[in-house]
């Protein structure tokens, strides 16, 4: 059943979004259960570009390459971030860069450009590698819930990376926590602060954070060091702006946020997918071996099975797998009329799997990506994990960086696999996570 989702200027020629009369919930419980099947029949009924009620709002989905260029490109500037995102996270990540727009967005991202530079990656790689390499030492072996582990490491890396603090036990739990409550917080179902609920402790998980990198900040102004939370301290874009005791903080626990899940999904996709291509598995492990123990940020691009398994991963399983906006004038997307105040999503874990783009995309074929087919450059959003245009992943570099270090480590010292019968059992209800934290079978070579 549906209706037209807005009424149309008598003098536009362009089309009609058709708009589902399905409920929200049922809309939104019939993705969680089913991303692909729900978006597939939904394409057959409607079209790419099309309506649906969710998370209380209605929504124009639009869904393939050729769309999703034409949103994230934004060259009429009519697609804002921060209503949609804020939408979805406001409370708990304010004011992150990727919740700004336009000139402002443009001003803080230049800033934060110098915490992603070469030069800063460099130095995070040094701070990484012995921290990794060491942590790696004492991965657990037998039954191991791999999903578990990466956030326990990956966690630590932040601290050790991004904040540069030496904390006792407790204090170092206790903004784990905070953390952790504040990312869950995204994703609550009942989204007001009621008490005991996840919405309420994420805002007062938020003030525990706030107020812990407020107190650092004289420290971090007055000393250089290698870390992020330094290096935003002392950044300048090139026309002299500095960021404020509010901004460092405001984009750091955004930073850690959007880390932290994402790199995490992306190392337990790649595990799966070679244990259940033992082939790549020995593939990737025998470039490691080739390297040897300790891995330089310019062996980074000496890895190229490892590459392709990281891309192909990526692919079937993108982390973030819709990217919100707001339509803040009237425009159109792929012919169709959309009016301002739209929210607009794009499909980005099913534009993943279109046919005329990927060969068979249901199975995992890393050479896919090789230079002889790339199938990935038919289309300059084919592949787009990261996004694109200004708000495109300005962490892409350092997450390659430090899930290549662990993957390394991983390969080099130990091996893994799960029931050959074994599928992952995958919950869509916010990022992309396995429902049973991806049991393997790991042992010390
Ligand atoms: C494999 C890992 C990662 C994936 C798949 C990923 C994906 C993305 C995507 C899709 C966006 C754009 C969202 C949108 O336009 O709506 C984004 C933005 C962003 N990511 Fe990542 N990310 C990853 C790792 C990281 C890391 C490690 C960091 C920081 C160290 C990071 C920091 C950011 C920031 C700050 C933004 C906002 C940029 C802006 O709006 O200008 N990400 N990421």
């Amino acid at each position: 059943m549906t209706t037209a989702y807005s009424q149309i200027p008598a003098d536009s020629d362009l089309k009609e979004v058709q708009f589902s009369k399905k409920s929200g919930i049922s809309s939104v419980l019939g993705m969680r259960k089913d991303p692909f099947g729900f978006q597939r029949k939904r394409e057959e009924e409607f079209g790419r570009i099309s309506g649906m009620s969710a998370f209380g709002k209605k929504w124009v989905v639009a869904s393939g390459a050729p769309a999703a260029e034409e949103v994230l490109m934004n060259k009429k500037k009519a697609f804002a971030n921060g209503p949609a995102w804020s939408y979805l996270i406001g409370p708990f990540f304010n004011r992150g860069v990727m919740l700004l727009d336009f000139d402002e967005h443009r001003s803080h991202r230049l800033i934060l450009q110098q915490g992603f530079s070469t030069a800063a990656l460099k130095s995070y790689m040094d701070l990484m590698q012995p921290m990794i390499a060491k942590r790696m030492q004492d991965f657990p072996t037998g039954e191991v819930l791999l999903f578990k582990e990466f956030k326990a490491l990956t966690l630590d890396v932040a601290l050790e990376v991004f904040l540069g603090l030496e904390l006792p036990k407790d204090e170092a739990d206790r903004i784990n926590k905070a953390f952790l409550e504040t990312v869950q917080a995204g994703v609550a179902v009942i989204r007001k602060p009621v008490p005991g609920t996840r919405w309420w402790k994420g805002i007062r998980s938020r003030k525990i954070l706030e107020e812990f990198f407020y107190s650092h900040i004289p420290a971090k102004r007055a000393t250089a060091t290698d870390d992020l939370f330094s290096v935003l301290c002392r950044a300048e874009s090139e026309e002299g702006q500095t960021f404020t005791d509010e901004d460092v903080v405001n984009h750091l626990i955004f930073v850690l946020m959007a880390a932290h899940d994402t790199s995490t999904i992306s190392m337990t996709q790649m595990c799966y997918r070679m244990a259940k291509s033992p082939e790549w598995l020995t593939k990737a492990r025998e470039e490691s071996l080739a390297l040897g123990p300790e891995l330089s940020y310019d062996d980074l691009n000496k890895l190229p099975a490892l590459d392709a398994i990281f891309k192909e991963s990526l692919r079937m399983c993108t982390p973030v797998p819709a990217h919100p906006r707001m339509a803040v004038e009237d425009t159109e997307i792929q012919g169709f009329f959309v009016p301002k105040g739209s929210m607009v999503t794009l499909t980005a874990l099913w534009n993943h799997y279109d046919e005329s783009v990927y060969s068979d995309p249901w199975s995992f074929d890393p050479d896919r990506f090789s230079k002889e087919r790339a199938e990935d450059k038919k289309h300059r959003m084919a592949w787009s994990p990261f996004g694109g245009g200004v708000h495109k992943c300005i962490g892409l570099y350092f997450g390659q960086m430090e899930i290549k270090t662990i993957m390394h480590h991983l390969l080099r010292n130990y091996d893994w696999s799960v029931p050959a019968d074994y599928e992952l059992p995958m919950d869509y209800s916010s990022l992309p996570i396995p429902k049973d934290g991806l049991p393997v079978t790991l042992r010390r070579l």
